[in-house]
């Protein structure tokens, strides 16, 4: 029994000592439950000191979880300030962003962040920058950018454009004011982009490769000269995308497609607009750095794969040499990628251990709510007039408020569109005077008698003859002639 207590009393000292040494005198003694809490400071402690020594790895492409980096949790974090990673500002302090241009790339995933855009702004009640043209559903794609080809705004004021445009600076920056503004797209693996481009446009048609075995493969062994596939251009637009299709959407000329220097000094210059370039490889780890950018939160970026191919329309195999071949083709495009790709992973390593804890739980809602909303099978969604995508189908049982979030989350650009068109119209209507005011039976000054003009009709003589005058009320005709 003795040699138990002294056991315990010793025991006690030690730990006592210890949490003094690591949580300071005067927390300790501050804080009751020190013995209690004591394992877990000690946890957190090493957890930040190793987390800042080993920042996650990119292994193949992915980003690889210490154990000590898990164990750590947020509240515990923030005790510990002397972590390499800047402190990343907390929801209180930063307020959401909402002006966002969001340019639109083909065939790179844009349409799920188009539509996680416009619930966002739909929720919020933002105003949302519309193709002019009511048949239009792009702002005049392939023409580069004009301020002209976009509906009035009347004053509300740009909050998100996320439809497909070409980039166009000057315009943009006067629509999206850069200091206010952030500006986002995103890029994909050109060959995988290229291939989808290619099938999805069915660019073989027009260039005159449909009966080949391999149309694609063999469009890349022998492509026309530009001279020749210009002319087909005006006819089927989607053929500007024919070669260097992402850095086409943002901007480049075809001038430029094989001059390595001018190349370089674009995605220079493209880096200097963007806030953001997400690569869709990489999907949910860019959707969480545009929610720490534009500081929303976690239900604003969940999503359902949106615009995904017929599995019989894709591309079974694609060997080496084919890759090959689309790379060499666009040149310009693997450079553009491989640029962002590095400034990418600088950003997630930037943003610490956290961002890693966030990738998994944002992981685990958006299975949850795929879950609860879509019925498991295959459906088909009319991407437009008679071009079938993968589509979804609602659960029966979901209940009411969720059905809302999973049939917007279903939503695509065109739907949104012509509801954000329509929303316009009310908007407008509920903000504006309606235009025949004057025409309303109401508006005459003679329904009410309380101001009524009172004027003096009998007063002194100005001439200062003394006589009192008495002015009588001149017909309307003699009104008419007196008055100048
Ligand atoms: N979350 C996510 N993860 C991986 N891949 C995704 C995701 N969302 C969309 N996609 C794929 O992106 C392709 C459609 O891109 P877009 O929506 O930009 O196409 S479009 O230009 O608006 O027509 C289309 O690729 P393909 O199926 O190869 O054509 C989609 O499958």
């Amino acid at each position: 029994m003795a040699i138990h207590l002294r056991t315990l009393f010793w025991s006690l000292i030690i730990a006592t000592a210890i949490c003094i040494v690591f949580y300071g005198k005067e927390r300790f003694f501050s804080t009751p439950s020190c013995p209690k809490a004591n394992g877990k400071i000690l946890m957190a402690r090493d957890s930040i000191i190793h987390s800042a020594q080993s920042m996650p790895i990119e292994s193949k492409g992915f980003l690889v979880e210490t154990k000590t980096n898990a164990a750590l949790k947020p509240e515990q974090s923030n005790k510990f300030k002397k972590s390499k990673y800047p402190r990343r500002r907390s929801y209180k302090s930063c307020s959401p962003i909402d002006q966002i241009l969001f340019l639109k790339t083909h065939k790179t995933g844009g349409s799920t962040i188009t539509n996680i855009l416009n619930r966002y702004g739909d929720s919020n009640n933002l105003t949302f920058v519309l193709p002019k043209q009511k048949q239009l559903f792009t702002f005049m794609w392939p023409a580069r950018f004009r301020l002209s080809y976009t509906a009035p705004l009347y004053n509300f004021g740009a909050n998100i454009m996320c439809n497909h445009a070409r980039f166009n600076k000057r315009p943009m920056n006067h629509l999206f004011p850069k200091k206010q503004s952030r500006y986002i797209t995103i890029l994909r693996d050109p060959a995988a982009q290229y291939e989808s481009v290619f099938n999805f446009m069915h660019l073989a048609n027009p260039l005159g490769f449909k009966d080949e075995d391999d149309p694609l493969g063999t469009f890349l062994k022998f492509p026309p000269p530009f001279q020749e596939i210009r002319p087909l251009m005006k006819k089927t637009l989607a053929l500007h995308l024919v070669r260097n299709p992402m850095l086409f959407d943002l901007g480049l000329d075809f001038r430029y497609f094989q001059n390595v220097t001018a190349v370089e000094r674009y995605l220079h210059f493209i880096e200097n607009e963007f806030d953001l370039v997400m690569i869709l490889e990489y999907f949910d780890e860019s959707l969480l750095l545009l929610k720490r950018l534009l500081c929303w939160k976690m239900k604003d970026i969940l999503y359902f794969k949106l615009n995904e191919r017929q599995d019989k329309q894709k591309r079974k195999f694609m060997s080496s040499e084919v890759k090959e071949d689309i790379k060499s083709w666009n040149k310009a495009d693997f450079m553009l990628y491989q640029h962002f790709n590095r400034t990418f992973w600088r950003k997630v390593r930037a943003e610490g251990p956290s961002f890693q804890r966030e990738l998994k739980r944002f992981r685990r809602q958006n299975r949850a709510l795929t879950r609860a909303c879509l019925q498991q099978g295959d459906f088909l969604d009319e991407a437009y007039t008679g071009v079938y995508v993968k589509g979804f189908s609602l659960k029966k049982n979901v209940p009411e408020k969720k059905k809302l979030l999973c049939e917007s989350m279903m939503k695509n650009e065109i739907s949104y569109v012509t509801y954000f068109r329509e929303r316009m119209k009310t908007r407008i209507v509920s903000t504006e005077e309606p235009d025949e005011y004057l025409d309303d039976p109401l508006n005459d000054w003679e329904v009410a008698s309380d101001l009524e003009h009172d004027p003096i009709l009998s007063g002194a003589d100005s001439s200062g003859s003394g006589e009192s005058l008495t002015m009588e009320r001149p017909s309307s005709s003699e009104g008419e002639h007196t008055n100048p």
